[in-house]
C-alpha cells in the first residue's frame, strides 16, 4: 500500500502540462529593426546585409563562473549590443505581448504571472559559427529564462537545440517568419554550426514579475490528509521496515534547477509552480509549516554498460573537457541502471517560510521523509561516475544532482524542525522572543531543542547570536545547553562583548564550565584550527581583559597550557625518538604561544606546523564521497 508521502507525490505528479520549451511563429512585417551603423534591417534578411551587421558587431563573449571569456572553441558568433538595436514597428510590443500569454502557458505558468522580455542582444553567426551546450546564467532574480527571436533568413545549420531531463527539441528558423523559441534558464541548449548562409537572433532574458495570490484549484484536500497522515503515523524504515517514531520533516523534491538567489515562492518554474501552489494550501489545512529549500542528492546503482567494448567506459567519462561537454551526455546514456543500492539527500540551503533571506544548513534527510513526483533517474545528474568491476564490488554508478525542495513540517514543531540544521535563524527567533517579551515563549521553544541541539551542525558565526541568546534567556542551564555544540576555536575576539554579558550574567563558575566544554578534551582530536587559535590567543586575551572578563582570559590560558602539558607528557613517555619526535613537533607552535612568558616565539621562526596537517577543504554543496572534478557547464551570456 502506498505510503502518505508517495499518494501525495502521485497527487501532485498528475493534471501538470507545464513544457520546458515554448514556440512560435509569425509574420515578419511587425517588427521593424534597426541597427546603428546599419539602419533598417530589412527582413528577410539577405547576405549583403548580414555583411553589414557582422561588420558593425564584435566577438560574443560567454560567463564561466565568474569570468567572461572570449573562446571561439566554446561559443563562435557575433554580437550586437542592445544600445546598438532600435526595436519598434507597428503591433511588435501588442505582438511581443501575445508571444508573451502563448510562452506563459506553455510554459505552465499561472496566469497570474506576467512575463516580461528584455532585450540581451543580437547575434550573427556566419558559416561555421556556432555555440556549444551551455546554461544562461540567470542575470536578475526575477529572470526565468530566455526568449530567442530568430529573424527569417536563408540558411542551413544553426538549429537551436534544448535539452531538459532526459528529452531534447530541436528548432530551426524559418526564412520568411520570425521564429521565437522560449525556455527555462535550467535548460542545457545548443545552436549548431551554420553550414550555409546566416542565422540571425535576437536574444532576450525572460523576466517574471512576481505572482499576486489566486485561488488555488485541485486536490487540496487529499493533499492535507496526507501530509495529516505522514506526520501522525510511524516512519517505516526502508531497508529494515522496523517503525520508527512519526516523521519530522516531509521533503518534496521539484523538478527544476534553481540557484540559491533565484529560489522563491513567486519565481517557481513550470509544473513546480503549481504544485507549490497547491502544497502550500494543502499545508494551511493540515496545520503545516512550508520553505523552499535545495538539496544535494546521491543515489548509486547497479549499472551495466550497454556500450559493445568494455573499455570504451572506462575512458569515456573523466577524459572529456568541459567544452565536449555533449560527449558526457551520451557517456552517461550508454548505462542501464539496474537496483538502487545507496541514496542520500542533504538539505543545503534553506528560506524562511516567506521564501525571502535564506541560509546555508547541513541536514540530512532519511528517506522515509523524502518522496518527488519525478525520480531522479529520470532527470539529468551534474555529475555521474561509473566504477567497473572490482573483483568484490563494482558495476556502480554513482549519479549527482542538486535539487529544490519544499519541506514542510507541523506549525508546533517549527521550531525544532529548524533548529536540527543549526540555523541561524533558530538562534535569532530565541532572540525575537525574547526582545518581543516572551521568556516563558523563548524558554519553551529552548526546551523543545534541547535533546539534539549538542549535535546541531554550528560554525563560529553562530557563536554571536547563541550568546546573546543565551543571555537573553536568563535561564543558566539553558544557557549552557545552548552554548553547548560550540568549541573554543570559534571564539573569536569579537565574541568577547558578549561572553562578558553571559559572565556577568551568570557568574564566574558557570563561565569556567562553558569554556572548558569548549576545550578539546572534550572535543577530541584537536585538529589544525586549535593550534591556529592557539597562536591567536594573544588578541583574544587582550579583547576579553578590555571587556571586563580577565578571568576568561587566564582561563583559556591556564587551560590551553594543561592541555599541552598533558600532549607533551604523552609524548615525552614514547621512547622510540623516531616516533616522538614528529609528535613534538605538532605541538610546537601552540606551545609556543601559550608559553606564559611568550619567550621562544619572538627568537624562533615561526613554523606553519598547523597548517601542514590541513586537509583541502572541499567547495560548498559538494558531496563528501566523490568531490566533482569540474563544472560541466558553461554559462552563458554574463
Ligand atoms: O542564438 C541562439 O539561438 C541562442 C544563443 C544563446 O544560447 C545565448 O545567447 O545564450
Ligand atoms: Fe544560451
Amino acid at each position: 500500500m502506498a505510503t502518505p508521502r508517495e499518494r501525495l507525490a502521485e497527487l501532485l505528479g498528475t493534471g501538470s502540462t507545464a513544457s520546458f520549451s515554448a514556440h512560435l511563429q509569425t509574420p515578419a512585417h511587425f517588427l521593424h529593426l534597426e541597427v546603428a551603423d546599419v539602419g533598417r534591417v530589412s527582413l528577410p534578411v539577405r547576405a549583403p546585409q548580414a555583411k553589414k551587421l557582422i561588420a558593425a558587431a564584435r566577438p560574443a563573449k560567454f560567463g564561466r563562473g565568474t569570468q567572461t571569456l572570449t573562446d571561439q572553441s566554446v561559443r563562435d558568433t557575433w554580437e550586437i549590443t542592445p544600445s546598438q538595436v532600435t526595436l519598434g514597428g507597428p503591433g511588435w510590443q501588442a505582438l511581443l505581448e501575445k508571444v508573451l500569454e502563448h510562452v506563459r502557458d506553455e510554459l505552465g505558468l499561472p496566469r497570474s504571472r506576467a512575463l516580461r522580455a528584455e532585450l540581451h542582444s543580437m547575434l550573427v553567426y556566419g558559416k561555421g559559427q556556432f555555440f556549444l551546450p551551455h546554461q544562461d546564467s540567470e542575470k536578475h532574480d526575477a529572470m526565468l529564462g530566455t526568449l530567442v527571436v530568430s529573424l527569417p533568413s536563408a540558411h542551413t545549420g544553426g538549429e537551436l537545440v534544448i535539452e531538459q531531463a532526459n528529452e531534447s527539441r530541436t528548432y530551426r528558423a524559418s526564412r520568411e517568419e520570425l521564429s521565437f523559441v522560449a525556455f527555462y534558464a535550467d535548460c542545457r541548449h545548443q545552436v549548431t554550426p551554420v553550414r550555409s548562409g546566416h542565422r540571425l537572433t535576437l536574444t532576450f532574458n525572460l523576466l517574471a514579475d512576481a505572482e499576486t495570490p489566486t485561488q488555488v484549484t485541485g486536490p487540496v484536500e487529499e493533499l492535507a490528509t496526507c501530509l495529516s497522515e505522514h506526520f501522525s503515523r510511524p516512519a517505516a524504515e526502508r531497508s529494515s521496515h522496523r517503525q520508527l517514531p512519526p516523521p519530522k520533516r516531509l521533503v518534496y523534491l521539484l523538478d527544476h534547477e534553481y540557484t540559491q538567489r533565484g529560489l522563491g515562492w513567486d519565481r517557481l518554474k513550470g509544473a513546480d509552480a503549481g504544485r507549490a501552489a497547491l502544497l502550500r494550501a494543502a499545508a494551511d489545512q493540515a496545520g503545516c509549516q512550508a520553505v523552499l529549500a535545495l538539496a544535494e542528492v546521491r543515489e548509486t546503482w547497479e549499472a551495466w554498460p550497454v556500450d559493445e567494448d568494455p573499455w570504451n567506459d572506462y575512458d569515456g567519462y573523466d577524459g572529456v573537457e568541459d567544452e565536449e561537454a555533449e560527449g558526457d551526455g551520451a557517456t552517461e546514456s550508454n548505462y542501464e541502471l539496474n537496483d538502487l543500492i545507496d541514496d542520500e539527500i542533504t538539505l543545503a540551503w534553506w528560506t524562511a517560510p516567506d521564501g525571502t533571506g535564506g541560509e546555508r544548513i547541513s541536514l540530512p534527510v532519511p528517506d522515509s521523509e523524502v518522496c518527488a513526483s519525478t525520480a531522479s533517474r529520470d532527470l539529468t545528474p551534474y555529475e555521474s561516475e561509473f566504477e567497473g568491476y572490482m573483483g568484490n564490488y563494482g558495476n556502480t554508478l554513482d549519479r549527482w544532482y542538486r535539487r529544490a525542495a519544499i519541506v514542510l513540517w507541523p506549525r508546533e514543531q517549527a521550531f525544532a524542525a529548524r533548529a536540527e540544521a543549526g540555523s541561524q535563524w533558530t538562534l535569532d527567533e530565541l532572540r525575537s522572543r525574547i526582545d518581543a517579551e516572551d521568556l516563558a515563549g523563548a524558554r519553551a521553544a529552548a526546551d523543545s531543542i534541547a535533546s539534539f541541539w549538542i549535535s546541531a551542525d554550528v560554525h563560529s558565526e553562530l557563536l554571536g547570536p547563541a550568546l546573546n541568546a543565551a543571555v537573553g534567556l536568563r535561564s543558566a542551564d539553558r544557557a549552557v545547553m545552548l552554548l553547548s555544540p560550540f568549541q573554543v576555536e570559534m571564539l573569536t575576539p569579537d565574541h568577547a562583548t558578549q561572553l562578558a554579558a553571559a559572565a556577568q550574567q551568570y557568574g564566574e563558575p558557570w563561565l569556567r564550565s562553558i569554556l572548558s566544554g569548549w576545550l578539546p578534551s572534550r572535543h577530541p582530536g584537536a585538529g589544525p584550527e586549535f593550534g591556529t587559535w592557539v597562536e591567536d590567543l594573544p588578541r583574544l586575551g587582550s579583547a576579553l581583559r578590555e571587556s571586563g572578563v580577565p578571568q576568561a582570559a587566564g582561563m583559556l590560558v591556564a587551560y590551553v597550557w594543561d592541555w599541552l602539558n598533558a600532549r607533551l607528557n604523552a609524548c615525552t613517555a614514547i621512547a622510540d625518538p623516531a616516533q616522538r619526535q614528529p609528535r613534538l613537533a605538532l605541538a610546537q607552535p601552540p606551545t609556543a604561544t601559550a608559553a606564559p612568558s611568550g619567550g621562544p616565539r619572538r627568537d624562533t621562526p615561526r613554523r606553519d606546523t598547523g597548517r601542514t596537517a590541513r586537509i583541502p577543504g572541499r567547495g560548498a554543496g559538494v558531496p563528501a564521497a566523490h568531490p566533482p572534478r569540474r563544472n560541466r557547464n558553461v554559462s552563458a551570456g554574463t
